[in-house]
């Protein structure tokens, strides 16, 4: 797990490195140069292509000194510097950048506030007028640059942020970001990054590792982590070889109406491909033919029989809700698997909103249990939002107080713990964004629950391959959609590769 640090902590893990390695900071912030050189070169291999690099004063416009000294050094030799001299102060390592750049000669203008803004006709602007040491919007000169730059539409790349994104927290509403289709940030992402809204100023991002002190890192704990491939790795069990069907539990789904069959279809052909040892759907009666096609391995439980006939103790693990509806049949099922169950449940789609409309129902989940919203399920569980960093600080509150796992989902979905905890995903792509996905994933949740996975394990293992097999279709054969039946026949690959 990759840890996500505040702005504060990355100050605290900067001065410890300095410290502690020990190196200078300006051979700290050398390093961090050279790093982001490194990347860009990879993505903009052209020696000739005209680069623009704009610096503010801090340590951020310090970087962009560096980079612009060290791009000459590579031979690029089409550069331009822009210094905004915005105030009067500059930081110590900032000024040991700029006598640097003076004695190689590569010429430079500075603006001042209140100058006319420079004419601009490089392809490429880079970045480093602010960085993680924002602390107020944009307003002034800083607006007006940002506001005019933004207007060129030329690619930007930012270094470590883009000049005027908050590296966590709420971004002010109407605030003005410099937009970025590349970040190369320092260490790790931010925050920011990884919300919609806020993430929305940078098209891509390339973290380079800085080499700030890992272990001093980790001893900061904080409740953020990104979740890596190798840590799937660690976690996702081989099938043993005397391992028979039994050995992988038995997965009772409960979903679907005549209307919307096809997320009971999903879910419990996504359970089975992700390895559960038995599946059983409860469905209405008139989708069993449907069932018995799609998906011949699923046992079925027909609804309409009395709901007190299902032998709950049958099951390893149960979920609940896609395509379920409302009416009073779903509620009754509800209400009997929480009276009667007492092992971690999956909740998911019409099941969350059952629970929205009765709080105290909510406050009898089994403990462990894991809830998947979407943004609009989530907000009808715990009241409106306005962004998704107060989402997630809902979800942290929430999922300690009902001893549950909220699956808060989007691109880097947010699996948040009992205790407190938020791992953001780092796969899946936008060629997921379509109907029935949801239920794939309520699927695997319960596939990996009743293979004895734990439940915060199910969910950091299940968003992982979900996302990763749709990134496994969509990425190398640049499909634009890749649907959820799909998605589901590529999972036993994924896994396999992630086993291997
Ligand atoms: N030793 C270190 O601390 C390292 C820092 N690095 C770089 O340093 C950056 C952070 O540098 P700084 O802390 O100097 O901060 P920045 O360079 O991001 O900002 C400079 C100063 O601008 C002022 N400011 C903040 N918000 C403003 C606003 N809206 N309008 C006008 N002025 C504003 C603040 O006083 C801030 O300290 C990182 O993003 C990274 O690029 C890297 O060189 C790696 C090592
Ligand atoms: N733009 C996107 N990028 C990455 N993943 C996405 C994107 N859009 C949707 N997904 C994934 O697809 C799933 C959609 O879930 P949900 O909205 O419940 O779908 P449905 O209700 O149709 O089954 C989630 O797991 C989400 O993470
Ligand atoms: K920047």
């Amino acid at each position: 797990m990759l840890p996500l640090l505040t702005a504060e902590q990355i100050r605290r893990a900067d001065t410890h490195t300095i410290q502690h390695e020990p190196i200078s900071s300006i051979n700290l912030m050398e390093r961090a140069s050279k790093a982001f050189v490194a990347w860009f070169i990879n993505h903009f291999p052209e020696r000739s292509a005209s680069i623009s690099i704009y610096c503010g004063t801090g340590n951020n416009g310090g970087d962009g000194l560096a980079v612009a000294r060290l791009l000459g050094h590579h031979r690029y030799l089409n550069i331009k510097i822009v210094i905004a001299r915005f105030g009067k102060n500059s930081t110590a390592d900032f000024d040991i950048n700029f006598e640097r750049l003076i004695a190689t000669g590569i010429p430079y203008t500075e603006i001042q506030a209140n100058d006319d803004l420079p004419e601009e006709k490089s392809d490429i602007l880079i970045d480093a007028l602010l960085g993680s040491g924002l602390n107020k919007p944009l307003a002034g000169d800083y607006l007006r640059l940002v506001t005019y730059l933004n207007d060129l539409q030329k690619t930007v790349v930012a270094v470590d942020v883009p000049t005027g994104l908050y590296t966590e927290g709420d971004q002010p509403k109407d605030s003005v970001v410099l937009k970025a289709d590349l970040a190369i940030t320092f260490q790790q992402p931010k925050l920011s990054f990884l919300l919609p809204g806020s993430g929305g100023h940078v098209d891509h991002w390339q973290c380079v590792n800085i080499g700030l002190d890992e272990r001093f890192i980790r001893s900061l704990d904080s409740p953020y982590q990104y979740i890596e491939e190798k840590d799937i790795r660690q976690m996702l069990k081989p099938r043993t070889r005397f391992s028979n069907k039994g050995t992988f539990g038995h997965a009772l789904i409960i979903a679907g109406q005549p209307e919307t069959m096809g997320a009971a279809l999903l879910s419990a052909s996504a359970c089975a491909h992700a390895g559960a040892g038995l599946t059983t759907a409860c469905i209405p009666e008139s989708g069993l033919t449907a069932l018995n096609t799609y998906q011949p391995e699923v046992m079925a439980i027909v609804r309409g029989v009395k709901v007190a006939d299902i032998n709950w103790e049958k099951f390893s693990s149960v979920a609940i809700g896609p395509g379920l509806g409302k009416e009073q049949d779903a509620k009754d099922l509800l209400d009997d698997l929480i009276a009667n169950f007492k092992k971690p449940v999956v909740v998911d789609a019409d099941a969350l909103n059952l629970l929205a409309d009765d709080p105290e129902l909510l406050k009898k989940l089994p403990a462990n249990s894991i809830l998947t919203p979407h943004m609009k399920e989530f907000d009808r569980l715990f009241g409106e939002h306005q962004s998704w960093w107060a989402r997630v600080r809902t979800a942290i509150v929430k999922a300690t107080e009902l001893k549950i796992c909220i699956v808060l989902k989007n691109s880097y979905t947010v699996i948040v713990t009992p205790e407190g905890k938020a791992y953001f995903n780092s796969t899946s792509n936008a060629a997921m964004a379509s109907g029935g996905m949801g239920d794939v994933l309520t699927g695997i949740l319960s596939a990996l629950l009743v293979q004895k996975y734990s439940p915060v394990e199910a969910c950091i293992i299940g968003c992982f391959i979900h996302g990763k097999a749709g990134d496994e279709l969509a990425l190398p054969n640049r499909m634009s959609v890749v649907l959820p039946g799909k998605l589901i026949q590529q999972l036993p690959l994924t896994m396999g590769k992630l086993m291997g």
